[in-house]
């Protein structure tokens, strides 16, 4: 399996996450072990799917696939800063080369990684939006898909930028069970674009869909 980088190129070249693992998450999802905070995403249809925020991502070794996934976007997540800081005329410190110092100021700052599980159920999708961060900024985010794809219709995720009236498709691909994919949070420059990036899901239409949802810095709100 090959994960694309939406901005850099890069590629991530091999699947972390276990299929053995995505059923534990899966599993302990549904008896709500590990998780600290349950809620429906209410969306314009009404109440849609169910997300529950992860307390202990150690108990599935979420912890290690975060510092490597820290290790190995923060190289592009700088050449970001870089962009940004001169678009905006600002001075940045860059990330720092390791994830402990990284956790350090995340912490110092009071801001917590998000991590959750999220189980989409028949009629249930995500419309397009872009995570607002509190606290400290990363610009990639991850999903691991969670189901066997077989189990389920629909249920695709998108991935589009958006730039004053114009849309343009950049993926929508159906997650495989321990795929993992990276994607840019909200204004990067994507393929040459500085329009805004906007992720989706499709109504699921058959089946359950769950993946868990990981941003590398502040929590999502
Ligand atoms: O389930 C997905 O593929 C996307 C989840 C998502 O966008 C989110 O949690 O903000
Ligand atoms: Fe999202």
């Amino acid at each position: 399996m090959v994960f694309p980088i939406w901005t850099t190129g890069y590629e991530l070249k091999r699947a972390y996450v276990s299929k053995e693992t995505c059923h534990k998450i899966a599993r302990d999802f549904t008896k709500g072990v590990g998780f600290d905070r349950t809620a429906r995403v209410v969306s314009e249809a009404g109440r849609n799917c169910l997300i529950r925020t992860v307390n202990e991502a150690s108990r599935w070794n979420i912890d290690v696939l975060i510092e490597l996934l820290y290790i190995y976007l923060m190289p592009p997540a700088n050449d970001w800063l870089k962009w940004f800081a001169q678009k905006n005329g600002k001075k940045m410190s860059p990330y720092p080369n390791e994830y402990n110092l990284y956790r350090g100021i995340c912490k110092k700052l009071s801001s917590h990684r998000a991590v959750s599980v999220i189980e989409y159920q028949k009629g249930h999708g995500l419309e397009p939006h872009s995570d607002d961060i509190a606290g400290v900024f990363f610009p990639f985010q991850a999903i691991l898909g969670l189901s066997d794809p077989s189990e389920y219709d629909g249920g695709d995720f998108i991935l589009e930028i958006i730039k004053g009236d114009d849309r343009e498709l950049i993926t929508r691909t159906k997650l495989g069970l321990g795929d993992l994919l990276i994607f840019p949070v909200s204004t990067l420059p994507v393929f040459g674009s500085t329009g805004q990036c906007f992720h989706s899901v499709s109504p699921v239409s058959k089946g359950v869909r769950r993946t868990m949802a990981i941003t590398l810095g502040g929590t999502v709100c």
